[in-house]
């Protein structure tokens, strides 16, 4: 007999995920299931998997997967996305917390606009004019003309199997300074192994970086599946106070066999 499970699809400026309600204990965490439900030709399809679970100290818990099917570190748009799922299930009303691999976050959700507060970060390093951070997930950020035009693909995975990062992996994000208040960000993305429409904590790592020394509290971060947000206040070397606001949508769900 087999297995079917119930399951929903969100996406969060056009960063998928297949969301499952775990609160039952019941999903197998199995690398294969989970790579072949994100698998966009023999399953449902997406970036990764999130599951919704119990968290004795706060209103739920969030589990990540990319779509390789390996469990990986905090993921933006996914968090924004799992916020919707749970005031859709009544978790809560309009503000809540939950616990991530990165630690405890704070969310809201306001007429489908979700704002999640994201760890501190307390160091940027500076790479041959290029940058590396770490915002929940690693980054790599550096600064392009034309993003629209650039490479991201291959430079991105040039990086990502570079000797500095070849081991764990890092995520690589092309930034474009549109305007003082407005980038464009093209991310190639760790455990997806290609480019996203959108990476969240990408979208930090690249305000974080432009914001640096600049005395703004936020910039408008364009990303090709739609418009991003991120409000930072900076305290020396350390940003507090960082939060991450965009759209999240649910696009269908169904039952699927595993
Ligand atoms: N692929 C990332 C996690 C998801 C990041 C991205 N989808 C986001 O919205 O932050 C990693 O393994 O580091």
């Amino acid at each position: 007999m087999q297995n079917t499970i119930d399951f929903f699809k969100y996406q969060g400026t056009g960063n998928d995920f297949v969301m499952i309600d775990n609160r039952d204990l019941q999903f197998p965490k199995e690398r294969e299931i989970i790579e072949n439900l994100c698998d966009r030709r023999f399953g449902i399809g997406g970036d990764g998997l999130i599951l919704l679970e119990n968290d004795p100290t706060a209103d739920f818990k969030m589990v990540y997967y990319n779509s390789d099917g390996n469990e990986s570190t905090m993921c933006g748009n996914g968090g924004r996305c799992l916020v919707a799922f749970a005031h859709f299930l009544d978790v809560f009303e309009d503000q809540t917390t939950f616990t991530a691999i990165d630690g405890l976050h704070e969310a809201e959700i306001n007429n489908g606009i979700i704002k999640l507060k994201m760890i501190d970060v307390d160091s940027i390093k500076k790479i041959d004019g290029d940058f590396e951070l770490n915002t929940g997930s690693p980054h790599y950020v550096t600064f392009v003309e034309n993003v629209e035009k650039y490479k991201v693909f291959e430079n991105g995975n040039k990086i990502r199997n570079s000797a500095s990062y070849c081991q764990e992996g890092i995520n690589v994000n092309f930034v474009e300074e549109i305007s003082e208040d407005e980038i464009f960000i093209r991310t190639y993305e760790r455990g997806v192994e290609d480019e996203t429409f959108s990476c969240g904590t990408g979208a930090t790592a690249s305000a974080l970086v432009f914001l640096k020394d600049k005395n703004k509290p936020s910039v408008n971060v364009n990303v090709l599946g739609g418009k991003l947000k991120v409000y930072a206040e900076q305290d020396g070397e350390t940003f507090k106070n960082i939060w991450l606001e965009g759209p999240a949508k649910q696009v269908f769900k169904g039952k699927i066999n595993i």
